[in-house]
């Protein structure tokens, strides 16, 4: 009962506070004195509800025939809990329904126990595939997949204008595994050898997972390696490796700093240093610590990225613009269904500007990595086409050539990294020589 009660309140804090799954997780875990099993139980009982929950939404509507909206929110959150424990674990159907009408005597009172075993004795008739071949019936392509992949049509259809048809079920699959933590050895501090039990990863040199948690690890504690998914750690990298004149670098959206710090190891290596740029103040300070262990080498400002906030030009310049993050959707259960079209479309003109700004930022032969961790066209290559159209001076280089050991990452002359193809999030990168 701790466990489930402990993960109804997260629930809570996610559906009425907009609250983020993980962190709110994280948070109450802290403090909840749960053994390692039960933590194990609440992590997956609200980042497996958060991830299939407007499929889950669905599901419940049809077996209550009557909208969710014309329930208590706290028993729909209820209602989600049951259903995930029903159809999404590995759970005796009816002891789930009882411990979910347990857990609604508990918090909202006896008053809804009736509501809540009706519901979910209801979801109980079928599995998961039964409730999934009834919502299915009568879709589309897409909507089948929506569907059976658990994600919103408009993500399916953002996914298929860039993906192979073949692909689209196993690029839905590889977001609903969370992902276990990749390290980052930042170059100049620290290597391979300074890790307990690290296994490399397969295409960045500075990646590396280990068995257990990062924290426990000496040299993560010490900021010599940070935690960074992979595909980060391979745009970084590609921008340092791709042949630019000699000088210094730029960040211009860098907070919490994961390729801030990356960069900056990486120009002290090439003899110069980094100026790492952020917007908000409290984001600057993130990237200031990412970057602690570079005490003479790491340079951070808080300022607008689209305006005018550095008096000279840079030889290579990150703009990783802020985007919907439709590229990282197995990191934060509850984000595909919290987006919508019109945040992709409200981001557009700042990508834009910022884009425009950094190669207003770079010497002429200097190189822009335009990045995003969003595989969506309207913020990759949409952005780019565009901003490219009025400045002719500027010219797009063909990104793969700099992940050569990468297979399958090309999108015309962009790079695209696919989860399910190299197991990182999937983002987006295009090169641009000014
Ligand atoms: C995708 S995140 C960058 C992640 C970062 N590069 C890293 O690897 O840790 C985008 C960042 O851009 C910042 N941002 C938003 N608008 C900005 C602006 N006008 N100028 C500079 N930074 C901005 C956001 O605060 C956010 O920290």
């Amino acid at each position: 009962m701790n466990a489930r009660r402990t993960a109804f309140d997260v629930l809570r804090q996610v559906t009425a506070e907009d609250s983020y799954a993980n962190l709110a997780l994280a948070k109450r875990l802290a403090t909840a004195g749960l053994d390692a099993r039960d933590a194990g139980l609440v992590t997956e009982l609200v980042a497996g509800t958060c991830r299939s929950m407007g499929t889950y939404d669905a599901i419940l509507e049809e077996a209550a025939g009557r909208k969710l909206s014309s329930l208590q929110p706290a028993v729909v959150d209820l209602l989600r809990l049951g259903a995930h424990q029903i159809l999404g674990m590995r759970l005796k159907k009816y002891a789930a329904v009882g411990a979910t009408v347990d857990l609604a005597r508990a918090t909202v009172g006896q008053r809804v126990t009736g509501v809540v075993n009706a519901v979910l004795r209801k979801v109980a008739a079928r599995d998961l595939d039964g409730w999934l071949d009834l919502l299915a019936e009568g879709e589309d392509r897409i909507g089948a997949l929506a569907v059976r992949g658990r994600h919103p049509h408009w993500i399916v259809e953002a996914y298929a204008e860039v993906l192979p048809a073949d692909e689209l079920e196993a690029a839905l699959t590889a977001n609903n595994v969370s992902p276990q933590p990749t390290l980052v050895v930042r170059p100049g501090l620290a290597d391979l050898g300074d890790l307990d039990g690290a296994t490399p990863t397969r295409f960045s040199p500075f990646g590396a997972t280990v068995a257990g948690s990062p924290a426990d690890q000496e040299a993560v504690r010490q900021g010599r390696v940070g935690v960074q998914d992979e595909g980060s750690q391979l745009v970084a990298w590609a921008l340092a490796r791709t042949p630019a004149p000699e000088g210094p670098w730029l960040d211009t959206c860098a907070g919490p700093g994961g390729k801030a710090a990356l960069l900056t190891g990486l120009a002290r290596e090439a003899g110069t240093w980094l100026l790492a740029s952020e917007a908000q103040e409290h984001r600057a300070r993130l990237v200031r610590q990412a970057l602690a262990g570079y005490p003479d080498g790491a340079a951070v400002i808080a300022a607008d990225g689209t305006a005018p906030a550095w008096d000279r030009a840079f030889a290579r310049v990150m703009v990783d613009v802020p985007c919907s993050g439709l590229g990282a959707l197995r990191r934060r259960p509850e984000s595909r269904w919290r987006r919508s079209p019109a945040d992709v479309a409200a981001l557009g003109q700042l990508q834009r500007d910022l884009l425009r700004r950094a190669i207003d930022s770079t010497v002429d032969g200097g190189v822009v990595a335009y990045v995003t961790c969003s595989p969506h066209r309207a913020e990759t290559v949409d952005v780019v086409d565009d901003v490219l159209a009025e400045r002719p001076q500027a010219r797009r280089l063909h990104a793969p050539d700099a992940l050569p050991d990468v297979p399958d990452c090309s999108l015309g002359d962009d790079v695209q990294l696919w989860t399910h193809r190299h197991g990182t999030d999937a983002m987006y990168m295009s090169l641009i020589r000014c």
